[in-house]
């Protein structure tokens, strides 16, 4: 389940995150600025609209939380009235315990953020039998310095009972955020615009990088194909918004050097490569053309 980490500050985060062709959202509430009576409409739409994760993360975990404990246990215990499918409680946190008492049909997400680095295997471990103990749902995610302390970090995917989201954050880490999925992990999170840690991949380049490599979702009848072209639809848009980035980059360095933005030769030859898609390259190229000239 690819999963839109949304920090919902106020109604139109929620609103503009429902927008997005994602049938799972993690509403941040850490992040909440508006009181909470005038976010609730749109938090109801949502959790009935959506599989819906909800969570208040502590400052202590990276989260955004500003408030006290007993005041962050309050407002998990109001968030649970939504019905959400997940609720995502740090199994560290004292009121862990308290939350998985209350939560009612929601499944408990127990997690654990370490966005300092990564330790040892062994405490790593230790870490998802913690949460094993108390969730329905295993989730370990720290900050890779260097890429093998992903290797470590994914290890985790299948060594306790309960289902186990884990991957690193951060530059070195970005690759298990694609291994996790192939690997089985439940949930994988990107961001819909503004990430909400390190390494977090919008979500359209994380359809790309997952249909390229066959993990995005196949499923029988109208609906799971419906999806897969949302995925590659939202891959296509990155890749061309990535090409006029490089175009726009490549027109400083002409401007920079004296030459013409245009170049017939270079033109013909990405319209020869395009073959059955001329069409739609001819158009891609004025984009990336008109880019060019105003850089
Ligand atoms: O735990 C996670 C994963 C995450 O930290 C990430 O790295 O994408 C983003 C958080 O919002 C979410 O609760």
């Amino acid at each position: 389940m690819i999963c839109g980490a949304v920090p919902v500050r106020r109604p139109r985060d929620v609103e503009r995150a429902l927008e997005a062709p994602l049938t799972c959202l993690e509403l941040r509430l850490d992040y909440l600025e508006a009181p909470l009576s005038e976010a609730w409409p749109v938090l109801e739409e949502a959790a009935a609209r959506r599989t819906v994760i909800v969570t208040v993360r502590r400052r202590e975990e990276g989260g955004h939380w500003r408030g006290g404990e007993e005041e962050r246990e309050a407002l998990y215990r109001k968030l649970l009235d939504l019905n959400p499918h997940y609720v995502d409680v740090e199994a560290e946190s004292p009121i862990a315990p308290r939350i998985a008492e209350v939560k009612g049909r929601a499944k408990l997400i127990a997690s654990r953020h370490d966005f300092g680095g990564t330790p040892p295997l062994e405490v790593l471990i230790s870490w998802a039998e913690k949460a094993a103990a108390l969730g329905d749902v295993v989730k370990v995610v720290t900050y890779a310095r260097e890429p093998a302390d992903g290797l470590r970090v994914l290890s985790l995917i299948g060594a306790v009972e309960k289902p186990v989201v884990a991957f690193a954050m951060g530059p070195a880490g970005a690759y298990t955020r694609i291994a996790a999925a192939a690997l089985g992990s439940p949930i994988m999170y990107v961001s819909l615009g503004e990430a909400t840690a390190p390494g977090q991949v919008a979500a359209d380049a994380y359809f790309a990088a997952l249909t390229a490599l066959g993990v995005a979702p196949a499923g029988e009848g109208l609906p799971s194909l419906r999806e897969a072209l949302d995925w590659i639809d939202g891959g296509i848009m990155y890749l061309l918004r990535k090409r006029l980035e490089v175009c726009r980059d490549m027109g400083k360095l002409k401007k920079a050097a004296g030459l013409p933005v245009y170049d017939d030769v270079r033109e013909a030859q990405v319209l020869k490569r395009a073959g059955d898609f001329k069409q739609i390259f001819e158009l891609v190229v004025q984009m990336c053309k008109a880019v060019q000239l105003v850089a």
